[in-house]
């Protein structure tokens, strides 16, 4: 084995739980490729790995080389053919990760497309457009802002910004908007650059004296996307030469995309003159979906796989994914891939055994009546009260979010859900999940008891 790449093993072997040093890190392979100008073969043996390692340890490979050989090192990170074939799942069962066994679905990290030959210039996701993104009322400003932007790059809303939870497609919108531009005009300089990858061109040009060239590059750009910006957090020479950066791009009317965890004033370490300069455009959005945008986006992705999934195998993984779609697109992989390693269709039974640690943890003895027993406690109101026909609203509004968490955390039909509090009609459940989920994103308070009940109630 070459000495640096087991260097590199041992030092993920200090860093890493045993468990995900076994499942990500020792399973890959290592070639030396060439030595001038060196380049490095990192070769994971299927695409969940490759998939996983790309997104968290790549940029780690990649510094740990650089410090390794004393020199700027072209590391790619790709299937291993002879392995191509083998099921994994086994290895990505053991994970202590969110999401599941091999991966069946198209590759989709939004961090590189290594082989690609347009990735260097780039670094867009070609999948990451605005036909794949479904829209609901989660993401729809924040969609209409990023198009109206992809339509006049520059001179509509600089910067956007665009914030959001873990997971609810902010990288996949603002590669979109990179891909619109591109498509419309296919000279445009256009650069995405994950946070870290920005403090890493920052190092390197100050490894190598090359500042010269780290200005040229960012500064002659036509739209620069910057993604996670809250990993700037205390790099104090990063902030200074992205304040220059975006000054330059801003005033020759070059278009700055943004996304970040939180709302701008909340980042954590972060300049002032920054986070003042992000008021200068536009700010938005992306909110968790609600139940029906999750059930399109899983038939969406897995048409995208040509794979056809009934209504009722969509509807039993949205139930139980709420927050993150990623997490959303790890069962629906998981569901694919029990499937096809136990060769049986995919229908409503096969999906329940392959979630059944999912679903179990989710619904664990949530009844109704726990529901509307916890939050009349929560709101100190009688339990009573949920099933009476009471319109005050110190009344009526918790009923309402009872009915919410009833949709939400329980796979019971309207109907059920409307008979459990005092005989309504469905329409009326409907209703109150409609105007919880409209409350939510202008009510900061709401928003917490949301999270508050939730949380109590998964236990
Ligand atoms: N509305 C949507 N339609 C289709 N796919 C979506 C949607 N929202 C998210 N996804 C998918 O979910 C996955 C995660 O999305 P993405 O990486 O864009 O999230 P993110 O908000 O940038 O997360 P992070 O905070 O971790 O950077 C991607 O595969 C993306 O395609």
């Amino acid at each position: 084995m070459s000495e640096f790449w087991s260097a590199c093993l041992s030092q993920f072997e200090r860093e890493l739980p045993a468990q995900q040093f076994n499942t990500w890190i020792k399973s890959l392979r290592f070639e030396d490729a060439d030595e001038k100008p060196r380049r490095l073969r990192v070769l994971a043996p299927n695409r969940f790995i490759l998939q996983w390692v790309r997104e968290r340890y790549m940029s780690k490979i990649e510094t740990l080389s650089r410090e390794f050989y004393g020199e700027p090192v072209n590391v790619s990170l790709s299937l291993c053919e002879a392995l191509k074939s083998e099921p994994a799942a086994e290895a990505a069962n053991d994970a202590a990760a969110p999401v599941p066994a091999a991966s069946l679905l198209p590759i989709s990290s939004s961090r590189n497309h290594i082989g690609d030959p347009s990735y260097d210039r780039t670094r867009l996701n070609a999948d990451f457009t605005f036909d794949t993104l479904v829209t609901g009322r989660a993401n729809d400003l924040a969609r209409a802002a990023a198009q109206q932007v992809a339509m006049n790059p520059g001179t509509s809303y600089n910067p956007l910004f665009v914030y959001g939870g873990v997971g609810l497609g902010k990288t996949h919108l603002i590669h979109a908007i990179g891909n619109a531009v591109l498509m419309a005009n296919p000279k445009a300089v256009v650069r995405y650059s994950h946070a870290e990858d920005f403090v890493s061109d920052v190092v390197r040009a100050y490894q190598q004296r090359a500042f010269d060239t780290f200005k040229r590059l960012y500064r002659n750009l036509d739209l620069l996307l910057i993604d996670d910006i809250q990993f700037f957090n205390g790099k104090d020479r990063t902030q200074e030469e992205f304040f220059y950066a975006f000054n330059a791009l801003v005033e020759a009317k070059k278009q700055i995309i943004i996304t970040c965890d939180t709302y701008p004033k909340d980042i954590q370490g972060l300049e002032d003159r920054l986070i003042s300069r992000f008021d200068w455009g536009l700010t938005v959005q992306i909110e968790p979906p609600e139940l029906e945008m999750r059930v399109a986006i899983i038939k969406k992705k897995a048409e995208a796989s040509r794979i056809d999934i009934s209504d009722d195998v969509a509807f039993l993984i949205a139930k139980n994914l709420r927050s993150n779609v990623r997490e959303l697109e790890g069962a629906l992989n998981r569901v694919l891939a029990f499937a096809h390693f136990h060769g049986r269709d995919i229908n409503i039974e096969v999906a329940k055994e392959a979630l059944k640690d999912v679903i179990g943890a989710t619904n664990r003895q949530l009844t109704l009546d726990l529901i509307q027993k916890t939050v009349a406690d929560y709101y100190n109101i009688k339990v009573a009260d949920m099933y009476s026909h009471k319109r005050t609203r110190a009344i009526a509004r918790p009923r309402q979010v009872a009915m919410w968490l009833s949709r939400e955390l329980t796979a019971h039909s309207l109907p059920e859900i409307g008979e459990a509090f005092g005989g309504r009609d469905h329409t009326t459940v409907l209703h109150a999940y409609r105007t919880i989920i409209g409350l939510r994103a202008k009510d900061g308070v709401l928003n917490n008891d949301l999270l508050v009940l939730t949380q109590t109630l998964k236990g």
